[in-house]
Order: structure tokens, then sequence, then C-alpha cells
């Protein structure tokens, strides 16, 4: 899958010369909702003999809009771009969202970012909105397209338990600690990747089998207290628990009577995946 990150003005650098199929929106999680969007799209571009591209945003525009500079993501860019590239999507094109983007015209967007850069099939879901005050939306896109070189598909509304599957609603369950309902959404567990290291203090860390956990890149992180989660890190997956005292949320422990020791110093990179939350306990439990 190729990447291209583009930043507004794209001063006549026209970064694809083809026809291609593009969908549009944020997609942190890379949801059921998502998924279906990515499959529908990839059907047109299959039916068409086009390629799949995807234009995404990057940061997310409360960042900058509202100045949210601590927002936290379901999927960082990397995990989303790795997410993206299982769902057939042939090209992201991660479009840098600045105060300038932000204030471009609705019909502006279409001529500079959907014409000029050859995208002949637009993907939206029926609620994506863009261009200066949210003035475009899929009536929009539907409109222009009578008169320009694109025809547009718009995904219907995807629903769980009623609920419209968001990311902004597995964000919530993630925050409140609910981590088993997470799989309805997003279609798998919520998963973080860090890296481990040993506390300061070697005796105590190697009685109890736990080790830190660092977490560098800006994830959501549930709420304080005790989660059974599965570790995988090298060629291993283990059972264990995640415990986070809520001092700091990109440092909390790993418990696991599984767990290799490293040597002291190095750092091991590893993905923990949450299956739920436990009663809160003094002693860890040990999970066999
Ligand atoms: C040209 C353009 C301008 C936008 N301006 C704003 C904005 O002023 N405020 C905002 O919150 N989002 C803005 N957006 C973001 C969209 O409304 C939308 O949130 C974003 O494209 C992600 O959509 P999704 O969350 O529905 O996937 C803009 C998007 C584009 C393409
Ligand atoms: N449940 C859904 N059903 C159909 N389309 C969806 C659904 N959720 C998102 N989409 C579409 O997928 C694209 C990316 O969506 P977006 O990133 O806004 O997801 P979201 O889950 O609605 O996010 P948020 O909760 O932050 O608003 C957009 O075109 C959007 O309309």
């Amino acid at each position: 899958m190729e990447v291209l990150y583009l930043t507004h003005p794209l001063n006549g650098h026209v970064a694809i010369q083809e026809p291609h199929v593009m969908a549009l929106g944020f997609f942190d999680g890379v949801h059921l909702g998502h998924q279906y969007l990515l499959q529908q799209a990839k059907k047109v571009a299959n039916k068409k003999k086009l390629k799949l591209s995807v234009m995404t945003f990057h940061p997310h525009p409360s960042e900058i809009i509202k100045c949210e500079t601590d927002r936290k993501y379901i999927t960082p860019l990397s995990s989303k771009l790795e997410e993206m590239s299982q769902f057939g999507v042939d090209r992201v094109l991660v479009m840098e969202f600045t105060l300038l983007f932000a204030s471009l015209p609705a019909s502006e967007f279409i001529n500079q970012y959907i014409i000029n850069l050859h995208a002949t099939h637009v993907v939206a879901g029926f609620d994506f909105t863009f261009g200066c005050k949210a003035q475009g939306n899929v009536d929009f896109f539907r409109k222009a397209s009578l008169s320009n070189p694109f025809d547009v598909t718009v995904i219907p509304k995807r629903i769980t338990n009623d609920n419209k599957i968001s990311s902004t609603l597995i964000r919530e369950l993630i925050s409140e600690g609910d981590v088993h309902l997470v799989p309805y959404y997003l279609g798998k567990h919520y998963e973080i990747k860090g890296s481990s290291h040993y506390p300061k203090d070697l005796f105590i860390c190697q009685q109890l089998n736990s080790m830190e956990f660092h977490i560098q890149e800006k994830y959501v992180m549930p709420k304080p207290g005790l989660y059974k989660v599965e570790i995988a890190y090298g060629d291993r997956t283990i059972q264990g628990f995640l415990k986070h005292s809520g001092s700091n949320d990109s440092r909390v422990e790993l418990n696991s009577n599984k767990l290799d020791r490293l040597k002291e110093g190095n750092h091991q990179e590893m993905t923990v995946k949450f299956f739920n939350k436990v009663a809160y306990m003094d002693s860890i439990p040990i999970w066999n």
C-alpha cells in the first residue's frame, strides 16, 4: 500500500495522474462502519478496474480547530495505516489538516482534491462533511457530480445495538473501561502498542512477575483499574493483566507469570490486547 503525505496548497504538484476511486474520512479505529465503507469502495474499484485510494486527515480536525492538543486516538496514524492495508486499500493520501486547509470552501475542495487529483468516483458515509464551516456534505457531492467528471457512492448508516457505529462511541467505551463491549463496534479487541521496561526496583518486579509498559503514541487509555489482557511480543503471545494506577496514562504495569525476563535495560516492543476489566485487587490474580 502506497502512502502519500499531502500539504495544502498542492502548488501545482499533482500526486496522482490516473483515474481512481477515493474514499473519504478520518477513520479513527477503522471500525465496522469504516470497514463496510472500505469494502463497498473496493467493490466499486474492482468493478471499474481502478485503484482504491483513501483520503484521511492528520492530525484530527479538533486538534487544530479546537486546540485539543491532548486528543487521543483508537488508532494513531501508523496503526490506522496498518489496518487500512488489510482492507484492500491501494493508496492512502494523508492530508495535513491545517487552518488554511480547513478554511477551503467545499467547491474548492472538490476542484483541488477530487478533480485535480483525478478521482473519478468518490465514496463517503452518509454523514461525511467537508469544507469551511462543514458546508459540504454528501448532497453537495451528489449535485457537484452532475456537472463534473466523477460519480458518488454514499454509504448508509451501519448500526449495532441501535447505536451508530462511531469512533466517538468506541472512545467512550474504552475510556469508561468497558473494553469488553468494544469488539461489537470495532470488530476486534482494542489493542495498544508500546514497549516494556523494568521498574527501578528490580527485586520487587521479579517477585511480582511485573513490568512497566510505556506507551509512546497517543492512544485512548481505559480508566484506572485492572484489565485482563493478552500480551504479544517477538513470536510469543501470553495472557496477563494490565494495572493502570491512574497516575500516568503512558506508563502502566503488566503482570503475568509467563512473562520472560528481559535483560535489564532492554526494551521489547509489545502489543497489548484488552479483554475485560476485572474487580480491582491488591494482589494480581493468576490467569492459567
Ligand atoms: C476542506 C475541509 C475543511 C474542513 N473544515 C473543518 C472544520 O472547519 N472543522 C472541523 O471540525 N472539521 C473540518 N473538516 C473535517 C471534516 O468535517 C470531517 O470531520 C473530516 O473530514 C473527518 O470526517 P469524519 O470524521 O466524518 O471522517 C474539514 C474537512 C475538509 C476536507
Ligand atoms: N456507522 C457508519 N456507517 C456508515 N458510514 C460510516 C459510519 N461511521 C463512519 N462512516 C463513514 O466513514 C467515513 C469516516 O468516518 P469518521 O472518521 O467520521 O467516523 P466516525 O466513526 O463517525 O467518527 P466520529 O465519531 O469521530 O465522528 C466517513 O465517510 C463517515 O461518513
